[in-house]
């Protein structure tokens, strides 16, 4: 793994060190080195190993049960390693909590939608700034004339987020009434809100359509052209060859496979883990 302090700029290219350019810097956004996790007796990730270029998509793909979620558990502070070593845009952060982990630039959504019932898409993402935001949550969320220049900074970071992912003119609709492929929108944006410069999603496509998994697709574009670093846990192969720079394929907790898209999802090892022919 290379040790660098080099960072991206965040989404919307507005970082100190932006350069403006897009495509990957060459360092390491996440570094695994040997990680494994066991669950009692069972063996769950077995020495996984791989470095994710910074400002690049990079692809965990594998069948049912493989271990990918166990894997972005570990890496975002949900759980403890059984052994190995991670490191994020250079810094070890081996072992440390989910807190730790997000203090470090990461962000991330969920298998399964966790919206707040009740919230407005505005809100869920205003609910995202919390973390660089002065006042708590709950303050934040009210209208209270002692914290209402803060309210106005969090509502203006969550409609540049809105605007980002395309659902602005969808700001105040409660997040419930909105289409499946809407409400994963919202938790991206709401990732995104907390400004990270590595986001990591589990399965963004799960149950979608073409036409809810290609804004998606496209999102992806968009991130990497604006230097972020995205790790995306997927089964959709058309999202995976379409907008991953590199894809590893994990099966009973290895990487089996990890090349760029097109040469790894066809390896005969890769179709075997997943057709057993
Ligand atoms: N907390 C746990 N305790 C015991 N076993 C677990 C635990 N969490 C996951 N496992 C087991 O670890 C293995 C990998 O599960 P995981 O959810 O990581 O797979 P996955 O690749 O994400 O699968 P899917 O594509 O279906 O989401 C499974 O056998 C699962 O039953």
């Amino acid at each position: 793994m290379s040790d660098t302090t080099a960072r991206p700029t965040p989404y919307g290219a507005r970082g100190a060190d932006s350069t403006g350019g897009a495509g990957s810097t060459g360092s390491t956004a996440l570094g695994l080195d040997s990680i494994s996790k066991s669950f009692g007796g069972l063996h769950v990730l077995s020495s996984v190993t791989f470095d994710v270029p910074e400002a690049t998509v990079f692809g965990i793909a594998g069948p049912n049960g493989a271990g990918k979620t166990t894997l972005l558990n570990l890496l975002t502070g949900f759980g403890t390693f059984s052994g190995g070593r991670m490191t994020i845009h250079g810094q070890d952060a081996t072992g440390k909590d989910a807190r730790a982990i997000s203090a470090l630039g990461v962000a991330r959504t969920f298998q399964n939608i966790r919206l707040f019932r009740g919230l407005t898409v505005r809100e869920q993402v205003e609910a995202g700034t919390y973390r660089h935001r002065k006042a708590s949550l709950l303050s934040s969320l009210a209208v209270s004339p002692t914290d209402r220049r803060d309210r106005q900074e969090t509502r203006a970071a969550a409609e540049e987020v809105l605007e980002f992912v395309g659902l602005a003119d969808q700001a105040d609709r409660l997040a419930e009434t909105m289409s499946y492929g809407d409400q994963r929108r919202i938790e991206i944006a709401r990732a995104l809100a907390t400004r990270p410069t590595l986001l990591m999603l589990d399965e963004p496509t799960a149950g979608m359509n073409d036409a809810d998994w290609l804004p998606i697709a496209e999102l992806l574009d968009r991130l990497r052209s604006d230097g972020m670093t995205v790790v995306v846990v997927e089964h959709n192969m058309r999202l995976l060859e379409r907008s991953c720079d590199r894809v590893a394929v994990i099966a009973a907790g290895e990487v089996i496979a990890e090349d760029e898209p097109y040469t790894c999802l066809r390896r005969p090892e890769v179709r075997r883990a997943y057709f057993g022919k």
